[in-house]
């Protein structure tokens, strides 16, 4: 096993100019020893491009990639000691499953009692067990992907098991089990592997840290706690979540006797502190909320938006419910119990989640959102302000 490094970055054109002529934008990032990563990121992020640079299948059009300090840019993926596994099983059809798991072994002449007993413990891991001596042809696509899983993670003595969405062709509800079964064989067997995904429950359940891609740029390498409580840039904050974080538009003004914080033209208390500071400074920013920490309150309770109910959702296990908050331009916010749908239709949708034993509020009513806490995060033009709980005053704007 080893440490990964990238300092690199890559275009599949000659002669890039601009951002977007870039599949992978300049990024130094690594892949701690032993680590389980996923990276993940909407099609065409740049997911594959950097798996196939960290393998050798690819080289980059510029800067390197290291394996413990030592450059292997130009190292195959045989020299790199890499193991692979695709979208779509790549096995022997006319070999057992046993042959099939040993054959990498075997490949690199380990002695036949190590590769009996690697071949049987890799083999209980995935619940292949009772299949070892069935051949590969008659097996079920699901089973044919699990022999290329286990033929992945067979060796000890790879650098990394790189996986390139591994999950696609299995059936939803083993795919549940097996993305459990991948971290729990990475606490066992300490490798390090790297696993693309578009799917965030896939990357959540399986790896320690995510890596969060979008247009060529890693944005966040993180738990999934980091990328769901601190989004360090705001496509983390609308891609991870269900639904993704609300977005409102604020500003700070330094007036003479303090600072006003205005969010979608309504007044709301400051927070305190270095955060208060960087406020100022961006003059303009996106206050970020996820639907989990919106609390509905009355309207006109202190620090709170006022919002118009304009859809509640039964999802099953919780309530959603979206309510309009209407920007300082459409006019005044929507008065104390009015009931219709008034005003303009624009402003901003905020989602809000409620435990499924709640009452919901009614349709058209006007409701309090209260969208500070120290959950609440703020954002420049994508990038977090500030990457830390922020401090908010309990009592009301002056
Ligand atoms: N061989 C290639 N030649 C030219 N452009 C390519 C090539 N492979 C990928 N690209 C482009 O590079 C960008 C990143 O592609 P990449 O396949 O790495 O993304 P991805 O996140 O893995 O997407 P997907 O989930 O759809 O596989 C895309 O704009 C893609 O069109």
């Amino acid at each position: 096993m080893a440490r990964i490094d990238l300092d690199l970055a890559h275009a599949y054109r000659a002669d890039p100019r601009e951002d977007s002529d870039y599949a992978l934008l300049p990024l130094k990032m690594s892949f701690e020893d032993g680590g389980a990563y996923a990276l993940l990121g909407p099609s065409g992020c740049g997911k594959t491009t950097m798996l196939n640079i960290v393998s050798g299948l690819l080289q980059p059009s510029q800067g390197k990639v290291s394996f413990d300090g030592k450059d292997v840019t130009a190292l195959t993926p045989q020299a790199r000691n890499i193991a692979q596994v695709f979208q779509f099983p790549v096995i022997y059809d006319t070999m057992t499953v046993a042959e099939n798991l040993a054959f990498p072994l075997r490949n690199r002449g380990v002695a036949p009692d190590r590769i009996k007993a690697r071949v049987g413990r890799i083999a209980e891991m995935l619940e292949l067990s009772g299949q070892l001596n069935q051949r590969a042809a008659g097996l079920t696509a699901d089973a044919k992907q699990k022999i290329s899983l286990g033929r992945g993670l067979v060796r000890e003595d790879v650098s990394a098991v790189l996986f390139d969405e591994p999950l696609t062709v299995i059936d939803p509800h083993l795919k549940w089990q097996l993305r459990r079964k991948l971290k729990q064989i990475h606490h066992e067997l300490k490798l390090t592997l790297i696993y693309v995904t578009h799917d965030q429950v896939e990357a959540l359940t399986f790896a320690d840290q995510i890596v969060v891609m979008t247009r060529g740029r890693a944005v966040q390498v993180g738990s999934a706690a980091a990328l769901f409580e601190r989004p360090q840039h705001r496509f983390v904050g609308h891609f991870i979540g269900s639904p993704g974080m609300n977005f409102l538009p604020g500003r700070f003004l330094q007036l003479p006797k303090g600072g006003l914080l205005q969010v979608a033209g309504q007044d709301l208390t400051p927070p305190e502190g270095a955060l208060a500071q960087q406020l100022e400074q961006a003059g303009e920013f996106s206050l970020g909320v996820r639907p989990e920490y919106v609390d509905l309150v009355e309207p006109g309770a202190v620090g709170a938006l006022r919002a118009t109910v304009t859809q509640v959702q039964d999802v099953g296990t919780y309530w959603l419910v979206t309510a309009q908050v209407p920007h300082a331009a459409d006019g005044a916010p929507p008065p104390e119990g009015g009931s219709a749908v008034s005003g303009s239709a624009s402003g901003t949708a905020v989602k809000v989640r409620l435990p499924s034993q709640a009452t919901p509020p009614t349709l058209g009513n006007t409701v309090g959102l209260q969208v500070m806490s120290g959950h609440t995060c703020f954002y420049g033009r994508d990038d977090q302000l500030l990457n830390q709980t922020p401090v908010i005053r309990k009592e009301a704007v002056a």
